[in-house]
């Protein structure tokens, strides 16, 4: 699904709004936030709007108006308001439901208790620093704890950017209205928006065309599900993804084994790991179904080949995880990815290595899936501020064509023609191995013929619902392994609802 800049927002909603209708489509807003109300409040108090004189503030009367859970309802809003035609609309119905009307200014007193406040007070139009009155109305808003549903945006974020204001409303959720605003999904932004929703209401992506491009994507489960490659009844174990793993050391044996771990959980038919011999003992001892070469690094030109030789029965090769970083490995990496057609998914020392060489792998089918710090390195322009992420992971890839995976708490995944968010993940993830993991499941889906894009974002995906879901069953102590063996269940997606998507949960 596409995540918008405030200008896409504004095409988009203008065409749809000349094709639909600003009401019909503020009706069917409030219908979905609706929707959501019983999931987010607690206790007896009533679900209080608070509505801003824009169409935000719409969308809080159109919601207490659709609410049909039995709930005592309160607005607050300016009764002196202007405001669109949409929004009279939905004041009006709200009235005739019987929402109960109350003026402006609200303080925290009053929204204490409240078993869901609604935040309408600005949307995709906010604009930072608050004006005087919406930062007052976030402010009773924060100071009441209340629960709080974001409408479109928590009031106080920058929608494009991500940028928070002094005053900043914390939600436990957000639903989006249309398109996700892509500020909701990039830090700091992002601890405010708590789990968020969509609803589409009929809007088109087609309507931004050349508003801000390329544009940027966030992956939703029907979308991920509908990327998984799936096994083919006439299968055998090379066509069902064959990955050649290189990796590992004397020093790091146990990349090499999370790395073939994440190849096979993802679900490869056949997973050749090449690796120095003085990996040998550790990777024969932990790994039983995968196949382990052997080559002596040393000798980097007879290693290049005995690894080219292997990838003819191999359709996708991931390199780097624990190979270190000497003279050697250099040899080995740069002959392996510059020597191949396979595609690859290079990582860690792998990155080190091929900085130097940038130029050879331009455009190549190749993803590369740095951190931080190995992007500051590959990409030769320094550490990346957590608000210049987006910017410098695009500058990067218009500069080189390499797809580029910069993990995160959003990862973000670039290719020429778009940039991609990934919503899913944990703090459990964060934890030694996890990448060499995400490096294996990319490479069993490079195997099996996903585009290298789409083998990152999917693979981001997976590897981020897998943590959550290694976390449910382990409450604490998550490691890598477990992240690998969590694959399998987090797989499985449940049918979704394409007029409310869920995006991701709070974690
Ligand atoms: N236009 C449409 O077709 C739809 C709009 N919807 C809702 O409408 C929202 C957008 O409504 P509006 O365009 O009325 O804009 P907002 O409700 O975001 O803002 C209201 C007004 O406040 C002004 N403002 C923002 N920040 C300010 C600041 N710091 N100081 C002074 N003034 C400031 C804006 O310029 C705008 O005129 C969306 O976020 C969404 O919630 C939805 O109902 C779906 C349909
Ligand atoms: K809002």
């Amino acid at each position: 699904m596409r995540a918008v800049t405030a200008a896409q927002m504004r095409a988009i909603d203008a065409a749809a709004a000349a094709r639909d209708g600003e009401v019909a489509l503020m009706r069917a807003a409030g219908a979905a936030i609706a929707r959501l109300i019983d999931r987010y409040a607690h206790g007896d108090g009533p679900i209080v709007g608070v509505a801003g004189n824009g169409n935000n503030g719409g969308d809080a009367y159109a919601a207490l108006a659709a609410y049909a859970g039995g709930r005592r309802r309160i607005v607050y809003g300016d009764p002196a308001a202007e405001g669109s035609r949409a929004r009279h609309d939905a004041r009006w119905r709200a009235r005739i439901a019987g929402v109960e009307e109350r003026p402006l200014p609200v303080d925290a007193n009053a929204l204490r208790g409240a078993a869901l406040v609604l935040d309408g007070v600005l949307g995709v139009n906010a604009r930072l620093p608050l004006d005087a009155r919406s930062a007052a109305a976030v402010a009773a808003i924060a100071a009441s704890g209340a629960a709080v549903l974001a409408l479109d945006i928590p009031t106080g974020t920058e929608p494009t950017t991500g940028a928070v204001d002094a005053h900043v409303v914390r939600a436990v959720a957000t639903i989006a209205l249309g398109r996700p605003k892509l500020g909701t999904l990039l830090d700091p932004a992002r601890d405010c928006t708590g789990a968020l929703w969509c609803a589409p209401i009929g809007m088109r992506d087609a309507d931004a065309a050349g508003v801000d491009d390329p544009p940027a994507e966030v992956l939703d489960p029907a979308a991920f599900a509908a990327l998984l490659p799936v096994r083919a009844d006439e299968s055998d174990k090379r066509s069902s993804g064959a990955p050649l793993i290189v990796a590992g050391s004397t020093q790091f044996p146990g990349a090499a084994v999370l790395c073939a771990w994440g190849a096979a959980r993802a679900g490869a038919g056949y997973v050749t790991v090449a690796a120095p011999e003085g990996a040998a003992a550790a990777l024969r001892a932990h790994l039983v179904e995968q196949v382990v070469v052997t080559y002596d690094e040393r000798d980097p030109a007879a290693a290049v080949q005995t690894i080219l030789d292997l990838t003819n029965r191999c359709s996708a090769i991931a390199i780097g995880p624990g190979l270190g970083l000497s003279d050697d490995s250099a040899a080995i990496v740069n002959g392996v990815v510059g020597g191949t057609t396979l595609p690859v998914v290079a990582d860690a020392s792998a990155l080190y290595h091929l900085a130097k060489r940038l130029d050879a792998y331009r455009d190549a089918p190749l993803v590369i899936t740095p951190h931080a710090g190995e992007f500051a390195r590959i990409s030769g322009k320094g550490t990346v501020a957590p608000d210049e992420r987006l910017a410098r992971v695009r500058e990067f890839v218009d500069r080189t064509g390499i797809v580029t995976l910069l993990k995160g708490r959003t990862t973000l995944i670039a290719s020429r023609d778009a940039t991609h968010l990934n919503p899913t993940g944990t703090n459990a993830l964060a934890t030694a191995g996890t990448g060499d993991v995400l490096t294996g499941a990319i490479a069993t889906l490079l195997a099996q013929g996903l585009a290298p894009v789409d083998a990152a974002r999917a693979g981001a995906y997976w590897h981020g619902r897998a943590g959550s879901v290694a976390l449910a069953h382990r409450h604490r102590g998550v490691v890598a392994r477990d992240v690998a063996e969590a694959l399998g269940e987090a797989s499985l997606v449940a049918p979704q609802d394409p007029e409310l998507i869920r995006l991701f949960s709070s974690r």
